[in-house]
């Protein structure tokens, strides 16, 4: 027997790293999207899809058809793009539901039937037995229409088992082509996961929907996996209603990780989870497993050594398996050589002396509670070393105007002494403020903005933010900060001296030629 069985020796699971194939369904466009707040527009769950399917995701829930006339609108979007994905939507119990996922020109339907005594009596009401044979005949009609249909028992984690058997396996022999198991509330230990899958696997293919409310989600689809699931139901990010769904590039790692299992494109992840916390709002926290900011980000001084010496040392797999890069960053636990590091990637050198004292200010800045950016390692390292360098370009004035008329915005900046001003027109007045200062130095030297985030660093609406920016200019990179009580000041003051610190050569001629 392999190492990798969950449950030693249960007779009810098969090692991990011999159960070939497992498929995604991926469910961020319909479960997803049912969490508070989130509302994805034709536009977004077309790029989002186009990206599932870039990732290799098996299958796309991409809405609910009964939803209304918007979302049938956003449902044949993805399915007019032809992807190789089966593209479904989710159905009730109800056959006008299924017609309406038809006139979307979905491949197949999720269709969802009442499994919990709760669900049956208390919220359909209806009776076990009208239940199974409603559930036949919606399958029959279903697949009369040429549909792929996965059969979905609601609150199936709290479901009197044997009445969930029948009620799948009649789903089954209607012509389902799988049925799926969901723990609609979160509510399964892993054994109660292991019990309920292995028991269904016996009928025909079986998936698995899990949610996070106990923090099992990941855990719960392993363990289905190990008891006989072969198809996964979970969102990017993990979003979805309340805790959210199990997220899909956690499971997908760690089949990969633990058990050699491969599913979905892993160097896709980063991508897809940056553009849907983009487009659902809901962002990445920094401590999320695989795409969050700090999953690869190392800071303390003992960490950055070991790292230093062995890429491997703190990580259980290397950042670029998921699309990312390795960041070192300074702060109060930093040492000497992780600023030494720091410090060779800006080409400066300096002695061991001024390195000690440029890792007590860097310590100095951390025990404030603040992120210490390149930039303020770079001013720090100019004073220490006695290498001040004058300002080649700072901002002097900043006009932005929003309303109900286009935002605008007009920058005045000082290049090399030379006066540049310039105006433009944004979605709003930093998207107006940041074109118009781009524009302003676009003369100077071809730089892209790598990373924008705004941080509110006290509460109300007067409250002080941070604005973090990432540059580059050809190889060169700088992290910069500003805070400030008005965020486009804050905005572009970062910019201009992130473009001060990428434009130090001292051959350069900044001053445009007439
Ligand atoms: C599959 C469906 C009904 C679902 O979202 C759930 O059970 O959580």
């Amino acid at each position: 027997m392999s190492q990798h069985t969950l449950f030693g020796d249960h007779p009810a699971t098969r090692p991990l790293d011999e159960v070939g194939e497992v498929q995604f369904l991926d469910t961020t466009l319909r479960d997803g999207e049912q969490a508070p707040g989130v509302s994805l527009t034709p536009d977004d769950k077309a790029d989002i899809a186009r990206k599932l399917d870039a990732a290799r995701i098996d299958v796309i829930e991409a809405g609910s058809a009964c939803t209304g006339p918007g979302e049938r609108e956003t449902i044949s979007r993805v399915t007019e793009l032809d992807l190789d994905a089966t593209v479904t939507s989710f159905c009730r119990g109800i056959r006008n539901d299924i017609d309406l996922a038809l006139e979307c020109g979905v491949d197949g339907v999720n269709l969802v039937v009442p499994a919990s005594d709760r669900h049956i009596e208390d919220k359909v009401g209806t009776s076990k037995a009208d239940n199974v044979q409603s559930t036949v005949e919606l399958v029959e009609y279903a697949k009369a229409n040429d549909l792929w249909v996965e059969v979905i028992g609601e609150d199936g984690s709290r479901a009197d088992l044997d009445y969930l058997e029948e009620l799948l396996g009649a789903a089954l022999d209607a012509g389902a082509d799988r049925i799926c198991w969901a723990d609609t509330v979160g509510h399964a230990t892993p054994d109660r996961a292991l019990e309920c899958v292995a028991r269904l696997s016996e009928l025909g293919p079986v998936s698995t929907h899990t949610h996070d409310d106990l923090g099992l989600a990941v855990t719960n689809a392993l363990v289905s996996i190990a008891a006989g699931a072969d198809l996964v139901h979970g969102t990017i990010n993990g979003i979805g209603e309340r805790a959210g769904n199990v997220a899909l590039e956690e499971v997908a790692i760690a089949l990969d990780h633990g058990y050699g299992v491969e599913t979905m494109e892993l160097t896709e992840v980063y991508d897809l989870a940056d553009l849907i916390a983009n487009r659902t709002g809901i962002p990445l926290a920094p401590n999320k497993a695989v795409v969050g900011q700090n999953a690869f980000t190392h800071e303390s001084g003992i960490h950055t050594d070991g790292t230093l010496k062995d890429d491997a040392m703190y990580e259980p797999y290397p950042p670029e398996k998921v699309g990312r890069e390795r960041r070192l960053a300074l702060g109060k636990h930093a040492g000497r050589a992780g600023v030494q590091a720091a410090l060779d990637e800006h080409d400066v050198s300096v002695t061991d002396e001024q390195l000690s004292e440029i890792v007590g200010r860097v310590k100095e800045i951390g025990d404030r509670g603040k992120r210490v950016t390149d930039a303020d390692l770079l001013t720090i390292a100019d004073e220490v070393t006695g290498q001040e360098q004058d300002r080649r370009v700072e901002l002097l004035g900043l006009t932005a105007v929003s309303g109900s008329d286009t935002p605008t915005a007009s920058v005045r900046l000082s290049v090399d002494g030379e006066e540049r001003k310039e105006a433009a027109v944004g979605s709003g007045p930093v998207d107006a403020a940041m074109n118009a200062a781009e524009a302003a130095l676009s003369h100077t030297a071809d730089a892209t903005l790598e990373d924008y985030h705004v941080d509110a660093i006290t509460g109300g609406t007067d409250a002080m933010v941070t604005v973090e920016i990432e540059m580059s200019r050809g190889d060169d990179h700088v992290a910069v900060s500003a805070s400030d009580s008005d965020i486009t000041r804050a905005s572009v003051r970062a910019m201009v001296d992130a473009m001060d610190r990428l434009v130090t050569d001292e051959d350069e001629t900044l001053v445009a030629d007439d």
